[in-house]
């Protein structure tokens, strides 16, 4: 079988895919929306790609920096927190965001404790699922202590970190953050921000090979997708001596479509407004005397 297997992936561009968790459903419709068409048989972590000369190896989001920067596997998908706790700097490049899966990585210790700062934490136990970012971390403090020989303990845990106080395992805690209630109902708040982190497409550092068309092809298809869910189509009709006014406001991601319309002092407008803004937009549009606002979702596009 594995023989089969390694045979059927000679020569195809690897693409790897966290196999489950938050990251699985989005990245399924980024696949879908670059039309990457394949069928993951049950248990199988490997799939060939149908119409491209591709195969998509579904791994732990923790494991794809590693087998991007060192395996055969040419590019994938995982989170900037994992990027950075792998510590694979120079063997692997971040190549898009993808504006999904995003979160925090944070110092955190109980809210009603002595503890208020990470300075406070200083020599004292430090439990996390992220042991090479919290050891970085905490090991630039002790430096900059200046208590000599003080060393900040962080021990490894591999999830409910945020119970490790309550427990008495620890003094603080380095852990993610999306929502917060998490953090909040085990009684922590927040004291430092150690990273941000998102969704990220990655690739190999290693030199161009044959499959680098491809792969340049499929990052520019998911950018269109990624693009089409940050933004709309704005279209409305505007009279012609304020038409400067409302394209500063709608200036588009280029520029403004600006057409005629059969009354000579009207023109109509079309242009892309992120989606995050679209009702200030609106709002503003409609103070300057803009009628017939549409807006329109976009279902894919190339920008
Ligand atoms: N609240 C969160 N908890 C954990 N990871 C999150 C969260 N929000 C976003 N993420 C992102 O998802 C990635 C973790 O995905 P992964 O599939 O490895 O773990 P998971 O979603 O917790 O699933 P599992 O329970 O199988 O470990 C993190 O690296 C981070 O980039
Ligand atoms: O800010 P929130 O939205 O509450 O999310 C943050 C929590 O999510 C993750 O835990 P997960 O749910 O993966 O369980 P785990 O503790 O087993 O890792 C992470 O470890 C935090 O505990």
């Amino acid at each position: 079988m594995l023989d089969l297997l390694s045979e059927s992936l000679k020569g195809r561009c690897l693409f790897a895919i966290p196999k489950k968790g938050r990251l699985y459903e989005k990245c399924l419709q980024l696949l879908s929306g670059a039309d990457i068409q394949f069928t993951r048989s049950h248990r199988l972590d490997v799939c060939l790609v149908r119409n491209h000369n591709m195969a998509l190896v579904f791994l732990p989001a923790a494991d794809i920096p590693r087998f991007v920067g060192e395996g055969n596997v040419h590019f994938g998908i995982t989170g900037q927190d994992m990027v950075a706790e792998a510590d694979v700097n120079g063997l692997v490049s971040e190549t898009l965001q993808l504006e999904f899966g995003k979160c925090k990585l944070q110092v955190q210790v109980p809210e009603r404790g002595d503890i208020k700062t990470v300075e406070d934490l200083v020599g004292k136990k430090v439990v996390t699922s992220f042991e090479v970012l919290a050891g970085r971390y905490f090991g630039e403090l002790d430096a900059k202590s200046g208590k000599e020989g003080v060393k900040t303990k962080i021990e490894y845990i591999g999830g409910s970190v945020e119970a490790a106080c309550a427990l008495g395992l620890a003094d603080g805690i380095v852990d993610l953050v999306e929502s917060g209630e998490t953090m909040r109902a085990a009684g922590l708040h927040a004291i430092e921000t150690i990273l941000t982190s998102q969704a990220v497409l990655i690739r190999s550092n290693k030199p161009a090979d044959e499959h680098d068309a491809l792969i340049e092809r499929i990052t520019s298809r998911i950018a269109g997708v990624v693009a089409a869910g940050k933004y709309v189509l704005c279209n409305y009709n505007i009279p012609r001596k304020v038409v400067q006014e409302a394209t500063r406001v709608t200036p588009g991601r280029r520029a403004a479509t600006v057409s005629p319309l059969d009354d000579p002092d009207w023109v109509a407008v079309s242009s892309m407004v992120l989606k995050a803004q679209v009702a200030d937009v609106m709002d503003k549009l409609q103070a300057i005397g803009a009628s017939d606002i549409l807006v329109i979702g976009l279902n894919n596009c190339r920008v």
